[in-house]
């Protein structure tokens, strides 16, 4: 395991990313674990973790965002160039809820940048990061379209376009 979080943490966690992070050590993953978006929801809707958008600007704008997350790209514009601040901007975007301590869930397009942004967090010191499964849009389907097999909006869960 290549993160280390003090058992004091872990206990106080709720039981859905306890379960999660029990997962992650089965699976060696380098970060605390992930989540599926409804129960991302539920645990940002009782203020038990903060939500944090990881894509790009343009994303948001274009695609959609979900109302109350927190913004911190991991990778910015349309050729998705590697944020090199992401971890002091998501470290100063969540100090008020703990700074590295907070519990944060990370969402992006399909849960694949949110997972490497997870890592990176995990390797600066962030204790609790969790990856949101499935992201927003969710995986390509058979036919190269988003969104008619997962992910967010699928759900039916909350979101907003400018
Ligand atoms: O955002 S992504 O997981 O589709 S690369």
């Amino acid at each position: 395991m290549s993160y280390d979080t003090p058992d004091s943490a872990i206990s106080e966690l709720p039981a859905t990313l306890e379960q999660a992070r029990a997962d992650a050590r089965l699976r060696q993953l380098t970060y605390a674990g992930g989540v599926s978006p409804i129960d991302a929801w539920a645990l940002a809707q009782n203020g038990e973790a903060v939500l944090v958008d990881v894509r790009s600007a343009e994303e948001r704008t274009f695609v959609g965002h979900i109302p109350g997350a927190v913004h911190v790209p991991w990778a910015t514009g349309t050729s998705l160039t590697r944020n090199p601040r992401f971890v002091r901007e998501l470290e100063a975007k969540v100090s008020s809820a703990g700074g590295k301590d907070a519990v944060v869930l990370l969402l992006c397009r399909s849960g694949k940048r949110s997972a490497l942004a997870a890592e990176a967090a995990a390797k600066a010191g962030f204790s609790a990061v969790f990856n949101v499964f499935e992201g927003f849009e969710g995986e390509l389907d058979a036919h190269q379209h988003r969104g008619l097999r997962d992910g967010w909006r699928f759900h039916g869960l909350p979101w907003v376009q400018d």
